[in-house]
């Protein structure tokens, strides 16, 4: 499905993203996992297309979206959808609009200008918040909505573009860990029930364990581990956040409560 081949980014003399090669073959849910700076964003920027690559090529189905110019490119952009840490929402517009915006490349400027949408999209913005079980919020404004219900709002938009690919740069560092959860149990909905890759930068080792079916590795702008998550030892994570050994996980942690356990339903599914 996802192929990347030697990419690398450099920034003046850095390589933030130095000469990564991997492949994922099937719709899985993929963490991505490194200290500050180690290139997790820029991996996800690349692919996206918002930052260009300095070499190598990211073959989607044999073809390089690397490559693509004009309206190739922005047809790429909105197959695989991003979500951010901030959630970049028009904050003083309302949740249903908010969502609609997710058709923003496929429609005309002046039709989104005066808020414009067929029934058809209306509806079915509505029904992807029912989905996410925020529909009674769609007429409120986006600033009014609590971090968590916000981060949801930014998935529903995602959606609305119907993408193969969700990528999350790092989603829930703004958000509570229950909030957190609730993001992360949503983004784990949609990779099993609708077969979408999700690809997320994560800032918590624990959060990469419960969620992800493979995690990355970065260190350096290097690629240092790609394993299962239960190859993710202490040594390992060590090795990755370029810690000693005094390293401690909790440093990494999101402390999600015990007593909420996620819903296992969903990687039992996966894994049948
Ligand atoms: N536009 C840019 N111009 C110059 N340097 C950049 C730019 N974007 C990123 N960098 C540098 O590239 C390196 C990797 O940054 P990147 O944001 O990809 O890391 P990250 O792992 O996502 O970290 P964080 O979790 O802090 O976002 C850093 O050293 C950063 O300063």
């Amino acid at each position: 499905m996802l192929e990347v081949r030697n990419v690398t980014r450099v920034f003046g003399s850095r390589a933030a993203v130095d000469n990564i090669s991997f492949a994922i073959d099937r719709p899985a849910f993929v963490g991505i996992i490194g200290r500050s700076g180690a290139g997790k964003s820029t991996f996800l920027r690349m692919l996206n297309r918002l930052t260009d690559a300095s070499a190598g090529q990211m073959l989607v189905d044999g073809r390089d979206v690397l490559a693509l110019r004009g309206a190739d490119r922005r047809a790429w952009q909105s197959q695989c959808a991003m979500i951010f840490q901030q959630f970049n929402l028009v904050p003083r517009m309302d949740v249903a609009s908010n969502v609609l915006h997710g058709l923003l490349n496929r429609r005309s400027t002046l039709a989104t200008m005066f808020n414009l949408w067929p029934r058809t999209d209306i509806e079915r913005a509505l029904q992807i918040l029912d989905r996410l079980g925020i529909a009674e919020q769609a007429p409120k404004r986006a600033e009014a909505l609590s971090g968590g219900q916000q981060q949801r709002v930014a998935i529903a938009r995602a959606l609305m573009q119907d993408p193969r690919i969700i990528l999350a740069d790092e989603p829930i560092a703004s958000l509570d860990p229950m909030n957190a959860q609730i993001v992360m149990d949503t983004l784990k909905r949609i990779n099993v029930e609708d077969g979408r890759m999700v690809i997320a930068n994560l800032h918590t080792l624990d959060t990469a364990r419960r969620y992800c079916d493979r995690v990355i590795g970065m260190r350096d702008g290097r690629i240092v581990f790609d394993g299962t998550p239960e190859q993710l030892s202490t040594g390992v994570a060590r090795d990755i956040y370029g810690a000693d050994a005094g390293f401690n996980e909790a440093a990494t942690s999101t402390a999600i409560p015990t007593d909420h356990e996620p819903d296992r339903s969903y990687a039992d599914r996966m894994l049948a």
